[in-house]
């Protein structure tokens, strides 16, 4: 990881009794690194030894020397592993998924090449896209936008925080904030407004005991806005553009180090809808053009395994690719070069679901929902995106009894 031009290298954990306060454990540590005459030329890159605190005990800290836990543990399936060879009944994250991790890990066979890890944030479990019987996560859709055609705008920070709190209580894992709608034709607002809307529900996330290791992802397709979210407690950023629409948006994540949704569109929400020729095959171009998103967020200095991928359901589809897409997603799963990535499917109460069932009003298209929820986890889904949190956590728990079965 992040350095691969090296040699190989060998990594450990061990556990330690010691009597050295943690600031004193770093201290004893790095005198031994410099004993042993390291030197560090490149950053992540090669070095004679490294000796990092993982843990310590229960106890967190944080100061410009030292994080315990330390930070990079959640994406590092190098520290994972002999971790939980360690400490297998220590469940790592808040979150209990986390457990299901941990075994996988102490399943693998010792020298087997890496597998994929997708960090959500650092109390949540990642997301284990080559794992059988993962479970799916589900993404509740918190709007704060006035024109949301879901559940119209939240000023009042009081019932904020109990929306968000009913919806981890009804199984959401990441909440995804949203300050400006991408539906087809709604009006573009300033990034400024945009960044106002979303940044104080962030804040409140944070700082209310129950939400506060949910992983909070933004839907933004502007940096400006994405920047600030970060700094407010975002984990990550979801452009329904892949960074198409803002020049420093895959930069500005890569800077930062978080995990990106990188979704298919075509145009902008004002011209997708006419963005709907697919000549050489819809699977297949949806698989090139999101290809080209990796390629260039991986240029920007996003790292792999923080990226999720997503179809971009009634994003430049017609109604019948919108189907089309939900019933290939293991064959876009397997495609070559997008093999092992996590992958997103936002098709909650959407126009197509609408056409189809005849229901016109689209908080009551949740039976329509349902389905499709049940069908993007059959195909593959590690993350489904959701209004109706309650319901779909449910079909969501029983498509995974049915299609996440370890045989
Ligand atoms: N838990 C921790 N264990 C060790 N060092 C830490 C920890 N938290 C913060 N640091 C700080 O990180 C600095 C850089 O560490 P080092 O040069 O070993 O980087 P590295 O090992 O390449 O990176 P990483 O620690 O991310 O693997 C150290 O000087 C230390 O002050
Ligand atoms: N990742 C992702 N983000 C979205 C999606 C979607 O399908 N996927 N749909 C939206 C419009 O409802 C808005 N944002
Ligand atoms: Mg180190």
């Amino acid at each position: 990881m992040y350095v691969t031009d090296q040699d190989r290298f060998i990594n450990g954990a061990c556990e330690v009794e010691t009597e050295l306060e943690p600031l004193g454990l770093l201290d004893e540590l790095q005198a031994i690194e410099n004993d042993m005459g390291r030197k560090k030329l490149i950053d992540k890159g090669p070095r004679n030894i490294d000796l990092d605190i993982l843990l310590y005990g229960d106890e967190k800290v944080q100061n410009e020397r030292l994080n315990v836990p330390h930070i990079g543990i959640p994406e590092r399936e190098f520290v994972l592993r002999p971790l939980a060879e360690l400490i297998p009944s220590k469940p790592l994250y808040a979150s209990q998924p986390w457990k299901l991790v941990q075994d996988y890990l102490n399943d693998l066979t010792p020298g087997e090449p890496l597998s994929s890890i997708t960090p959500l944030s650092s109390t949540l479990a990642p997301l284990t896209p080559l794992v059988p019987d993962r479970k799916t996560s589900v993404m509740g859709i918190l709007n704060m936008t006035p024109d949301s055609f879901s559940d119209g705008g939240r000023n009042n920070l009081e019932s904020l925080s109990n929306t968000v709190i009913e919806l981890v209580r009804n199984g959401a894992s990441i909440i995804d904030v949203g300050g400006q709608s991408t539906a087809p034709g709604r009006p573009e607002v300033s990034a400024e407004e945009e960044a106002s809307r979303v940044v104080p529900a962030i804040e409140l996330i944070r700082s209310i005991p129950e939400t506060r290791h949910v992983a909070i992802s933004v839907d933004t397709y502007r940096a400006s806005v994405a920047e600030k979210a970060i700094a407010s407690g975002a984990d990550i950023i979801n452009d329904v553009s892949a960074g198409a629409l803002d020049a420093d948006m895959l930069p500005t994540v890569g800077r930062l180090g978080k995990t990106i949704c990188l979704m298919h569109m075509r145009g902008n929400p004002q011209t997708m809808t006419k963005l709907t020729s697919y000549p050489d095959g819809l699977v297949p171009t949806v698989a090139a053009e999101l290809l080209s998103r990796v390629a260039a967020a991986e240029a920007a200095g996003i790292r792999r395994w923080r990226i999720i991928l997503d179809p971009g359901i009634g994003f430049a589809k017609t109604g019948a690719q919108n189907l089309e897409l939900l019933r290939s997603l293991e064959e876009l799963r397997a495609w070559p070069g997008l093999q092992g990535l996590p992958w997103l499917v936002g098709t909650s109460r959407k126009s197509f679901i609408g056409k189809v069932t005849g229901v016109e009003e689209a908080s009551q298209r949740v039976w329509g929902t349902a389905a499709t929820v049940a069908a993007a986890i059959q195909g593959g889904a590690d993350v489904i995106r959701v209004h109706d949190v309650r319901e779909m956590s449910l079909v969501t728990t029983m498509s995974d009894a049915i299609w996440r079965a370890r045989d």
